[in-house]
């Protein structure tokens, strides 16, 4: 198997550490569970791009725990967990179209949602026999607050179980798997997004920007060149964001910077406790 080859024979001790407790983690889900009772939640992100080859390498290192060396390369071939994508109209149309070449290059099954998470989830659980779904959350994401490798999905919500095989994964060994693996990521990440949103709230991280003499272009080096992964998330923005590599004007995703503040009206707050604004400590 092409992926378990390639993390044995690299010299990252650390990248191969969390990859054996991350199939660990794929392992002991496929003993738990059938694999009708799997699914995969991709979206073609960095992480679930990980995911992805993680559950590759374990689906076929569980069967070969499990059975024949000739089922072993039978199963290379095969994908058999299911997938699903949830498809929203503002992703990037990269990420749309490396979902779905991904998909047909690995012949997943995929379930195409386009509902609201937890509306597509109820949808799908109502139809179908799931009891875990593999998510690419890490620590440092929002949603990953309280989560742990195992966390049963929350109250509201249809019950499964959320498995995290790469929680405790940083940026850095994010990509060392990436490139380690020779795998395809989305394009977008050689552009110099670190972290991927929606087109309305996601801009190339700042960090990479590389400006040449009259600032008249803006380009930027690879997701994979940030040397501070704690700021994956910088070039996700709010509306209101100053542009991205210090222009007045900025082209982001096909808008504007102020076409997107356009009709917005500006407002600030200001919070002040006790009697500081009468003492000159707040203004
Ligand atoms: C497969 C799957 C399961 C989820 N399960 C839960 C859950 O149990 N509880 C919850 O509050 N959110 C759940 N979510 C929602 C996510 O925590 C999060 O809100 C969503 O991924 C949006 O993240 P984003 O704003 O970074 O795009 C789930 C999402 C997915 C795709
Ligand atoms: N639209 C979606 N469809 C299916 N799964 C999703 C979707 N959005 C999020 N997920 C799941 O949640 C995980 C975490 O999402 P997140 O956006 O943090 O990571 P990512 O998209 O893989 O990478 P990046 O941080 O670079 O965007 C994904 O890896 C995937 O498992």
């Amino acid at each position: 198997m092409e992926i378990d080859k390639a993390i044995r024979e690299c010299d990252d001790s650390r990248l191969k550490t969390k990859y054996t407790n991350a199939i660990y983690v794929i392992k002991r889900v496929l003993a738990l569970y059938s694999i009708q009772e799997v699914a995969l939640s991709f979206n073609g992100g960095k992480d679930s791009t990980v995911l992805l080859h993680l559950l590759r390498a374990g689906y076929v290192l569980h069967k070969a725990e499990e059975s024949s060396s000739q089922d072993v390369a039978d199963g290379e071939n095969t994908f058999p967990i299911r997938t699903i994508y949830f498809e929203t109209p503002t992703v990037f149309p990269e990420i749309n179209s490396f979902t779905y070449e991904t998909a047909s290059t690995y012949n997943l099954q995929m379930d195409i949602l386009r509902l609201d998470f937890k509306s597509g989830l109820e949808a799908l659980l109502k139809a179908n026999p799931i009891r875990a779904i593999f998510l690419g959350v890490r620590i440092g994401d929002p949603t990953a607050v309280g989560q742990e490798q195992f966390s049963p999905s929350s109250p509201g919500w249809p019950p499964f179980m959320r498995v995290n095989p790469i929680l405790d994964w940083s940026y850095r060994d994010v990509w060392a798997f990436l490139l380690v693996c020779k795998v395809r990521y989305c394009s977008l990440y050689d552009q110099g997004y670190t972290s991927i949103g929606s087109i309305h709230d996601t801009v190339p991280n700042a960090l990479l920007c590389i400006r040449n003499d009259n600032n008249s272009e803006q380009k930027f080096r690879p997701a994979y060149l940030l040397a501070d992964g704690r700021l994956e998330r910088s070039g996700r923005v709010k509306k209101f964001s100053a542009p991205v590599c210090g222009k007045l004007s900025s082209v982001c995703n096909g808008l504007k910077i102020e076409d997107l503040n356009s009709n917005n009206m500006l407002t600030a707050s200001i919070i002040a406790v006790g009697d500081e604004i009468f003492s000159g400590l707040a203004q």
